[in-house]
């Protein structure tokens, strides 16, 4: 069976509320942003189905002879909603993952493989190399497996012939329907249960859609009236793991119930509050005010998130550097270090970035709110990118 190449893209995003209390039917407020994961696919003639994933140093290949033996127990699934654990199970031990400590390369591994078996498990499998390179930092917080799972999750189904092919000839980029895009999202999420454990959903809705969203219990509502926000991303570089994050904040809750309801509770309305905050700068001259009030929401929130223990020393210090500035920062994503957020006022000359330069941390403006999920013409593609997807 031979694919059709492709190119496809998907960018990582930041949470501006509502983290963690999401996982539990909490709103949350998210954003995409320009930073990006890029996925090239390419047809072989080799008998072989292949990944090269430079940013976590992992290259791989396997004999479809290999992979169809774990077809014999695989059917073809429609129902995307849950992960088949039988496939789980058999997937990790072909992997050769035998406790339950997933390691980066592995998570990405299985993720892969189980959204290329189960999209291909009736028919034949199709020779392939999946080659993928992201600018987002991996594992610090700005939904780098959402925009790893999305991509895997459009090109496969572009590959298995679930979803068209959008880019016509001429066409730089393109973006699929409605329905497809749902299709891609749900399939992400499964690449994100693999990865997560407990998803909720909101890393790969950005993803998929792009912009900025609330999401709240499975429900996506994109915000289509959103003032320009200027927002610097900071990374700590502690490196950290989602899964281990979400699971920490889940027994936390179950063994205090009735201290950490109200604490999610809070989280809620801070999300809510933000939205109503951002709606109204829309509408009306934004003022001192509007940015005062984002800024306090900011600092509940991280004393929240501290509360829920997946706060860091080196988050601590993120603060305490911007507030010096008189900025206000927070943790974005899974915590527990990875990356925070900073609201920069208009016009503000910023001298923060150093500072924070100064504790060995990484740190640049970003642009929110770009495209989700896009198919690539090879010349929409940024120069250095392609030499890099090209490589393999
Ligand atoms: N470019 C990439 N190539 C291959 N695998 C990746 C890539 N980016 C992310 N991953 C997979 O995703 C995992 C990191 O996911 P994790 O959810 O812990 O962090 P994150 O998504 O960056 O942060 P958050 O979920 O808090 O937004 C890696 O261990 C790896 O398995
Ligand atoms: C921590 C979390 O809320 C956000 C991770 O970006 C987990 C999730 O929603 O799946
Ligand atoms: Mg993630």
């Amino acid at each position: 069976m031979l694919v059709k190449d492709c190119f496809v893209s998907a960018p990582g995003k930041a949470i501006l509320h509502g983290e963690h209390a999401v996982v539990h039917g909490k709103v949350a407020l998210a954003v995409s942003l320009n930073l990006r994961t890029y996925l090239q696919l390419k047809a072989t003639t080799t008998g072989k189905v292949c990944i090269n994933l430079p940013n976590i140093d992992t290259f791989l290949c396997w004999s479809l002879f290999d992979c169809c033996v774990l077809l014999l127990i695989t059917a073809r699934r429609e129902e995307v909603k849950l992960l088949d654990s039988e496939l789980v199970r058999r997937l990790r031990e072909f992997v050769g993952v035998t406790n339950g400590n997933l390691d980066t390369g592995n998570m990405a591994t299985l993720a892969f493989l189980y959204i290329y078996l189960s999209l291909f498990g009736s028919g034949e499998l199709p020779s392939l190399t999946v080659s993928v390179w992201s600018e987002l930092p991996t594992g610090a917080g700005l939904g780098s497996s959402a925009a790893y799972s999305v991509c895997l999750a459009a090109a496969l189904l572009c590959a298995s012939g679930a979803i068209h092919t959008p880019l016509k000839e001429l066409d730089h980029t393109a973006r699929w329907c409605q329905e497809e895009l749902e299709l891609i999202n749900s399939w992400a999420f499964q690449g994100e249960m693999i990865i997560h454990g407990n998803p909720s959903g909101v890393d790969n809705a950005v993803g998929t859609w792009g912009g900025m969203l609330r999401f709240l219990a499975g429900k996506i509502i994109p915000l289509s009236k959103v003032p320009l926000l200027r927002i610097l991303l900071t990374n700590t570089k502690v490196p950290r793991s989602t899964k281990v994050l979400v699971a920490r904040v889940k027994d936390k809750i179950n063994k205090f119930p009735s201290i950490m309801t109200p604490v999610l509770d809070s989280v809620d309305a801070i999300s809510c509050t933000c939205e109503k905050v951002l709606s109204e700068m829309t509408c009306e001259p934004i003022t001192g005010e509007h940015y005062n009030i984002l800024e306090e929401l900011i600092d509940i929130n991280q004393h929240h998130l501290n509360v829920m223990g997946v706060g860091h020393p080196a988050l601590d210090t993120l603060c305490q550097v911007t507030l010096t500035r008189g900025l206000h920062s927070k943790l974005t994503g899974a915590g527990g270090g990875g990356c925070g957020i900073t609201l920069l006022r208009p016009g503000t000359v910023d001298h923060t970035v150093q500072d924070l330069r100064d504790c060995g941390f990484d740190c640049w403006e970003t642009s929110i709110g770009g495209p989700g999920v896009q198919q690539h013409s090879p010349s929409s593609i940024k120069k250095e990118v392609l030499e890099i997807l090209n490589q393999y």
